[in-house]
């Protein structure tokens, strides 16, 4: 069965037909395509604290044009769950001598910790919003070049056990991210520099900070993402410094009371940074004294949304990789179902298109999932709301605002599918 024979709307118009005795009741169903373009990218390079900095210049983006992508030969989701299944358990095709990098990706919500595993991986695997929470769990993107093998575990961004129960929250909100950490070799913490305000940016989130305290021995990276909208580049340092020395004052906390409560004096260097001694009292960095060690391994500066420098980092993963067999086979891009993949793509754009708290609002289903002859995807999802005004706002003038997001979300599909993805969305009302 084709959805337009199952559905009575035509493609790329809004179905008419309403009341109890129809089909699909109040609905609107969609299907159309896109384009982007790219630009070129420059980079500057700086070392400085004993970690390397890479700060950037002007850039652009590989996923700027989804088309472009599509066209890309590379790993890809298969569309049949069963498929995806036997992929995820296929045993790795791995060199002699694999290499591996488990890297943790958390920070604060809408940091741009998706933005920048998609950029990463080079594919748009991870939905992206403007809004926060737009990733509700932990799942896998996978990067595989030669012997080496990098597993992104993209996470919800961090938040309180209160907040969380204040907005009615997934528990995974608040487990995925602790427990991606224990899964990882090297955690990487993304932070939004783009706040206005200095003394908000130079400090880590409380969320943050206590889950680099809960795994102290694992190597971790700082990177300052949205350096585009940064007025004050020269501000960096300092943001750096400061984020720094928030993590290392902390433990040095820890570590005190840990040897109060056994009753002994605190010794030896902490796990990051052998054979140094450990601040007994840390002092927070004078802009011109002489500066604590970075309690980070590296320091990266980048535009997740431009690519700016987000090369140099990917480069730095592969080369971080440990002999160690690989996770999955060279074939699988994510672990994320396609079906799950083609949910949170439409819950991402509509996120992105809808105001305040109204898509978070809206439930979702898939209604039909078929490949078609020539191998296009055919979907059909049905997005159901509670209120009338909900309703118009997610319908837009002329169905216009559910077009656009099923236009955006099946580009997004069609790179991950790797195919032709033709995607119906079905609007409906309970009251
Ligand atoms: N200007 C600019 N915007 C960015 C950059 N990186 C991400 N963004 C934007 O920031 C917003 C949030 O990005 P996400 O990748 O969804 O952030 P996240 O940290 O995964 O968000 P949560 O799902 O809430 O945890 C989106 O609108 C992105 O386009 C960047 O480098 N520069």
């Amino acid at each position: 069965m084709s959805p337009a024979s199952q559905h009575p709307g035509n493609w790329g118009s809004v179905c008419k037909s309403t009341g109890p005795g129809s089909q699909h009741p109040g609905c609107a169903c969609y299907a159309v395509r896109a384009g982007a373009s790219r630009d070129e990218e420059d980079k500057v390079k700086l070392s400085v604290l004993g970690s390397a900095f890479h700060v950037p210049a002007q850039g652009s983006s590989p996923l700027a044009n989804p088309l472009s992508i599509s066209a890309l030969p590379g790993p890809h989701v298969r569309v049949i769950h069963d498929a995806h299944a036997a992929q995820l358990a296929l045993t790795p095709d791995q060199p002699s001598c694999p290499r591996l990098l488990r890297v943790a990706i958390i920070g604060a919500p809408n940091a741009g910790k998706s933005t920048l595993a998609n950029q990463i991986l080079g594919r748009k695997v991870f939905g992206v919003s403007r809004k926060v929470h737009t990733t509700r769990c932990t799942s896998a993107g996978v990067l595989t070049e030669d012997d080496a093998q990098i597993v992104l575990l993209d996470t919800p961004g961090l938040t309180s056990p209160s907040r969380s129960k204040r907005h009615g929250l997934a528990p995974s909100f608040t487990k995925d991210p602790q427990a991606s950490l224990e899964q990882a070799d090297v955690v990487l913490v993304c932070v939004d520099v783009s706040d206005p305000w200095l003394k908000t940016r130079c400090q880590l989130d409380a969320q943050t900070l206590n889950c680099l305290r809960k795994n102290p021995e694992l190597p971790s990276l700082l990177v300052l993402n949205k350096v585009d909208i940064l007025k004050g580049k020269s501000d960096l340092l300092e943001i750096t410094e400061a984020l720094s020395y928030d993590v290392t004052a902390a433990l040095a906390r820890d570590k005190r009371v840990a040897a109060e409560e056994a009753g002994s004096e605190p010794d030896g260097a902490g796990p990051l940074h052998e054979g140094a001694e450990p601040p007994k009292e840390v002092t927070r960095p004078r802009r011109h004294g002489r500066a604590p060690r970075s309690f980070f391994h590296d320091v990266f500066m980048v535009s997740a949304l431009n690519g700016d420098e987000v090369e140099t980092l990917r480069g730095y993963l592969l080369s971080r990789a440990r002999a160690s067999p690989w996770r999955f086979h060279s074939s699988v891009l994510t672990d994320q179902t396609p079906m799950q993949l083609s949910l949170d793509a439409v819950r991402a754009r509509l996120l992105e298109v809808l105001p305040q708290e109204v898509p978070y609002l809206i439930k979702q289903s898939v209604l039909h999932w078929e490949e078609g002859p020539s191998g296009e995807l055919h979907i059909i999802q049905q997005l159901t709301v509670t209120k009338n005004s909900h309703m118009r706002m997610l319908l837009g003038r002329g169905g216009s605002c559910v077009a656009a997001v099923s236009r955006l979300a099946q580009w997004d599909l069609s790179s991950v599918f790797m195919r032709d993805v033709r995607l119906n969305l079905s609007v409906k009302l309970i009251s």
